[in-house]
């Protein structure tokens, strides 16, 4: 997305019952995935469902100007023409992954192995992110690496000409760090491991096997997986059908649960258990969510949700979820905030390094708008119900999550809610607002003098 697009805010303010049946826009995670593993495919890969906001966005233009040639069809369909593992282009200018942890990261990984030079560049919030967590294995791969101290966005690479294969340990529970790891295995000769300690979200693992890749995950007794992978590789072109993402679904969900008498159907949502700990988590809490039409859909598990507004209860998320739902917490604070009792969250470390201090941002938006709550340096503690619910205004710091989850909270609040700025929820969900409005959200236009960014 634009750099500089002026602050767009918006109020939400109490809505009636949200009824209705919607398909929300397809997965981020592996809308990008599968227009990397294209690029890097010999022929023409096919993407229906492709989540067309400005981080996927971004993605396809820079595997372009990796040398890619990707069209979209009148009928919506991606089609990617790929130039092969080891095919990579060197860019003629500096790579712009906007406001996207997910594209510059895996993308480093992909080039870090190739012997081309990239200068990637992202937005003010992308470049405060750290990026020495995808660095530091890559240099052991022979990647050269001119950043600041720091390692932050803007930076160089040159991609080693004989890349090493590394066995790794994954020190934070990261899919973007094995993801990056894993598409710079693609291009270096004999094995790479990953080890990581706890399960994260394994699109990527599941997509190279679709594309032929030798791979191979085994599990651990204690919740961790090994992942080896045989390079040189050569990837096979495919036909993706990009389910829909459920972080997107999230906030759909979570604003039915707490509006009274609503009841929504969204279909086709993806159902990866390393994706559906906040699913799991709204189940304890008692709300009424149901699955039904289980199936498989390219690889990865689907299923229709059907949610109706419900009485929810404080529970404790224990750390060891987390990865599951690392970003829905922002929703699931809001979900708290209109529970009985007290929802205990642990293991939030990584949330102070995504687009916002994600951390800060709701423990802020929290206090702007009366919810009982206390922070500490990875943990959170939200009681529910025990005193009128808005008023506020919410600094969203260019996180589209911040922004979307504190909107759903002033559709079902005392005193509307308004968020400082909206235009980011372009980068994963550009229909949020039309596709509540259709449910029967209220929104209204909302003017704040000075706003701060
Ligand atoms: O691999 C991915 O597609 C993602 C991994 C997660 O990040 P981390 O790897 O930093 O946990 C997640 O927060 C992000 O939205 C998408
Ligand atoms: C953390 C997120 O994305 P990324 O890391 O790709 O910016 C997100 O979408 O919540």
């Amino acid at each position: 997305m634009s750099h500089s697009s002026t602050p767009v805010p918006l109020t939400a303010s109490a809505s009636s019952a949200l009824r209705g049946h919607v398909r929300v826009p397809g997965d981020k995670s592996i809308s990008h995935r599968s227009l990397m593993l294209g690029t890097l495919a010999v022929g023409e890969t096919t993407i229906s469902g492709l989540l067309e906001g400005a981080d996927v966005l971004a993605t396809a233009e820079t595997m372009r100007a990796l040398g890619a040639r990707i069209e979209r069809d009148e009928n919506g369909i991606w089609h990617v023409h790929g130039v092969g593992v080891g095919g990579l282009m060197e860019p003629a200018a500096a790579l712009d992954f906007g406001n996207s942890g997910t594209g510059a990261r895996l993308c480093l990984g992909m080039v870090g192995t190739h012997p081309i030079a990239v200068t990637a560049v992202g937005d003010a919030s992308l470049s405060r992110r750290p990026m020495g967590r995808v660095l530091g294995p890559l240099r052991r791969m022979g990647t050269e690496v001119v950043a600041r101290a720091g390692d932050r966005l803007p930076l160089s690479i040159r991609g080693a000409e004989t890349p090493i294969p590394i066995e790794y340990r994954l020190p934070i529970a990261s899919a973007q760090v094995k993801s990056a790891i894993l598409l710079a295995a693609l291009n270096t000769q004999g094995t790479t491991t990953v080890f990581e300690p706890t399960a994260t979200r394994d699109h990527t693992e599941r997509m190279l096997k679709g594309f032929g890749a030798a791979i191979e995950v085994e599990p651990d007794q204690n919740g961790g997986r090994v992942i080896r992978i045989h390079g040189p590789v050569e990837l096979k072109p495919q036909d993706v059908a990009v389910p829909a993402d459920p972080s997107s679904a999230a906030f759909l969900i979570i604003a039915s649960l707490i509006i009274p008498g609503s009841e929504i159907s969204i279909d086709n949502v993806m159902l990866n258990p390393t994706r559906t700990g906040l699913f799991d988590t709204l189940i304890e809490m008692g709300a009424d969510l149901t699955i039904s039409n289980r199936r498989l859909s390219g690889g990865e598990p689907v299923g229709d949700i059907t949610v109706r507004s419900s009485r929810l209860r404080g529970v404790t998320v224990p750390a060891s979820r987390a990865p599951s739902m690392i970003d829905e917490y922002p929703a699931l604070s809001v979900a708290a905030a209109f529970a009985e009792g007290e929802t205990v969250m642990e293991g939030l470390a990584e949330l102070r390094v995504k687009e916002s201090d994600r951390l800060a941002a709701v423990a802020a938006g929290l206090v702007a708008n009366g919810v009982d709550h206390h922070a500490g340096p990875d943990w959170l503690t939200i009681r529910g119900r025990t005193a009128p619910i808005g008023g506020g205004v919410v600094e969203t710091h260019l996180d589209h999550r911040i922004a979307m989850a504190f909107l759903v909270m002033g559709l079902a609040a005392d005193k509307p809610v308004t968020v400082d700025d909206t235009t980011m929820i372009m980068t994963s969900f550009p229909e949020f607002r039309s596709l509540m409005t259709s449910l029967g959200a209220v929104f209204s236009e909302a003017e704040l003098p000075g706003t701060r960014r």
